[in-house]
């Protein structure tokens, strides 16, 4: 579609139907229709839905059903999983759905299938996870791997990193995880403190093998490996590589035998289906590593082939389209009830606002609405003593996400208990909110003076109408986990198709780097700068005279 999505009667529609929706209160489309919770539900993979609670009606389903269309969502869905190339901008196919394909249904790739390249480097993995986790594995002292630092950034990090948080009941304290990111000297010297180099493995991941902090926190581990072991042989025992770059993984001096690959139609962010999942595998064994491909590939075969009004990703992502295009929200808020999935927030911050934070078009058009909104989120219950209140009662509509399990890896007494009537209580409480009628009933049932009473009712007033969606699991499993991730995976797939991007691209982030490099020479020459802007300049003066005193 050339013409932007505003342009069209589909958006129109949805446009005048926000006008009427502007006074419907959610309590009274509960009031008013009895089913209205089991309509609105779908159960996908483990996964159970209510999208009930939601400022919808089935005409404006309708209507997004009809916006959907009009993109040719169907159409884009169709395209991905066939391999075509959707990433325009530069020119490659998006198939993160190939490497949980667990059915090994051909997908072709210029004409190839790359299922098998996809099983040869899922054996690889099996056989090197297995080689580590039952000690065979020895480091240059003949001892077996105690831990694993993996080094990588964005999506060479926070998927793994979340996911293994998120499988902690999963973990052995006998192969214990680290992960180093950042180019902080502080995150690899403290992860590192506590390590014995004869133990400890490294993997070295990134896509691009060019990527400033990791490499950079790789050659510093090494360094540390090699200060111990005193000899360059080390490094084989020591050291592994995921990335697409063998040329550059040799060049590290990383054998490439040692290491994995993966394919350049594995956008990073979408990447930990792949050899990027090591350390998940390592944290929690190869067969479990599956499982969570096998719940990802359920809810891809779901989003592949059920119809817009059943398909769970396409049912979210258009309510998130809803909100942010019609009813003005800038932000996303994912909640999950369970500290496993703490981590799931950060996580879904580089997957959705690195994929649909764009301004223009696929075609370079710029676009005169609303994309990608900010993802934010902290587990409950912490989140709800620290920033609920503006969710309740301040000035904007936070739309938001609540996700718990049924059943608790750790059932200690009633904490399960208090935990869930949380979530159950403040989705309630968003739909229903409170009237000043019934503020001010409750306060003088109470016994509340009735001045004292009418002075706190405007301030004990919920407007309500705040839309959640709750999501509930049995439990917190991989297979599971695998299912809830590829669900917002493709949420925001569809929404940068109804919004007419390219989610898989982000040139954003060059522009930083590039400056930074330029920086980072004259920081290192260390003389007084003339050039940049005169905030820019004074800045780096300033650092540069600190960093002599
Ligand atoms: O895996 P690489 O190539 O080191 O890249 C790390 C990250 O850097 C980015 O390119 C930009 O931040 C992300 O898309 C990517 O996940």
């Amino acid at each position: 579609m050339t013409s932007l999505i505003n342009q069209t009667p589909a958006w129109r529609a949805l446009e005048q139907h926000r006008q009427e929706m502007q006074s419907v209160a959610m309590r009274d489309l509960f009031a008013s229709d009895p089913v209205r919770a089991e309509t609105m539900r779908l159960s996908v993979a483990g996964l159970h839905l209510d999208y009930s609670k939601n400022l919808a009606t089935p005409q404006t389903l309708a209507l997004l059903f009809d916006l959907a269309e009009t993109a040719d969502v169907s159409g884009w869905i169709a395209r991905m999983f066939a391999g075509e190339p959707i990433n325009n901008t530069e020119e490659r196919a998006v198939l993160h759905v190939a490497l949980r394909n667990r059915s090994n249904r051909p997908i072709q790739v210029d004409g190839q299938d790359v299922m098998p390249g996809v099983n040869r480097v899922l054996e690889r993995l099996e056989a090197f996870v297995g080689l580590v986790r039952s000690g065979e594995w020895k480091g240059f002292q003949g001892q077996s791997i105690r831990d694993v630092v993996n080094i990588g950034i964005g999506g060479s990090n926070l998927g793994p990193k979340m996911v293994c948080t998120a499988l902690g009941a999963y973990g052995s304290n006998d192969l214990r995880v680290h992960f180093v990111s950042n180019v902080d000297g502080t995150h690899l010297l403290e992860t590192l403190n506590d390590l014995d180099p004869a133990r400890t493995l490294f993997i070295v991941a990134s896509k691009t093998f060019t990527t400033q902090e990791t490499m950079t926190n790789a050659t510093s581990a090494r360094d540390w490996l090699l200060a111990a072991a005193r000899d360059p042989a080390a490094v084989a025992k020591h050291f592994v590589a995921v990335s697409t770059n063998a040329e550059k993984v040799s060049a590290f001096g990383i054998d490439t035998r040692n290491m994995f690959g993966f394919w350049d139609w594995v956008g990073g962010r979408y990447s930990l289906w792949s050899a990027i999942g090591l350390p998940i595998a390592l944290a929690v064994g190869y067969e479990r590593f599956v499982e969570l491909l096998e719940g990802a590939f359920a809810m891809d075969e779901h989003f592949r082939t059920a119809p817009s009004a059943k398909n769970m990703p396409v049912v979210l992502a258009l309510l998130g389209v809803w909100y942010a295009n019609f009813w003005g929200a800038r932000t996303h808020a994912v909640l999950p009830y369970d500290q496993y999935l703490r981590l799931l927030p950060a996580y879904l911050q580089q997957g959705d606002m690195e994929s649909n934070g764009k301004g223009v078009t696929r075609e370079g058009i710029a676009v005169d609405y609303t994309t990608g909104p900010v993802v934010w989120g902290e587990p409950g219950t912490d989140g709800q003593h620290a920033f609920y209140q503006l969710i309740h009662q301040g000035t904007q509509m936070i739309p938001a996400d609540f996700i718990g399990a049924i059943k608790s890896h750790n059932e200690l007494g009633d904490h399960h208990l208090k935990l869930m009537a949380n979530f159950f209580a403040q989705t309630e409480a968003l739909m229903r909110g409170r009237t000043t009628e019934e503020a001010l009933a409750e306060m003088l049932n109470a016994g509340v003076p009735v001045e004292r009473a009418q002075v706190l009712a405007q301030h004990r007033t919920f407007p309500g109408n705040r839309p959640t969606n709750s999501l509930l699991m049995e439990r917190l499993t991989p297979f599971t986990l695998g299912a809830l991730i590829a669900l917002y995976e493709h949420r925001i797939f569809v929404q940068g198709v109804v919004w007419g991007i390219n989610s898989f691209d982000q040139w954003g982030v060059e522009l930083g780097k590039q400056l930074a490099g330029v920086i980072l020479e004259e920081l290192g020459e260390g003389r007084v700068v003339a050039d940049h802007d005169a905030s820019t300049r004074s800045l780096l003066n300033d650092f540069i005279r600190g960093r002599r005193a």
